[in-house]
């Protein structure tokens, strides 16, 4: 993902870029299965499927704790959103609500991180 994010000369914005980026994603109307961590005990067979959950609250969490001098947050960031989208395809169905969402929310993201972030 390094090498995907063109070498753009400011970086130091990246952190507030990526904060306004999740804030985004937090407020589309298709956000609500992503904002919180799966229920595992909710949720029948997420917990043995879905190896490494991740979700947009806990990508704020590791976000605010990153620090800027540790170049790695962006490529964090980067694959953490794609988690929560891989994980939605993965475990839904295309054709059902939340299937529907995660393809929404790829959609809006990659558009977005181009504009922002390449
Ligand atoms: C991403 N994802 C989410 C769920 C889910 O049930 N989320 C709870 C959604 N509710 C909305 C209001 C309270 C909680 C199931 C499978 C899945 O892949």
């Amino acid at each position: 993902c390094a090498k995907k994010a063109k070498p753009h000369k400011d970086d130091k914005k990246d952190l507030a870029t990526c904060r306004v980026l999740l804030a985004e994603l937090e407020t589309h109307q298709d956000a609500w299965p992503f904002l919180k961590p799966v229920d595992l005990k909710a949720v029948p067979g997420y917990r043995k499927v879905i190896k490494k959950p991740m979700d947009f609250s806990t990508i704020r969490e590791k976000l605010n704790n990153s620090q800027q001098n540790n170049e790695l947050f962006l490529c964090t960031f980067i694959i953490d959103v794609n988690l929560v989208f891989d994980n939605c395809e993965r475990f839904n169905e295309d054709d059902s609500e939340i299937g529907r969402a995660g393809h929404n929310m790829r959609r809006f993201f990659d558009k977005r991180w181009t504009e922002l972030l390449q």
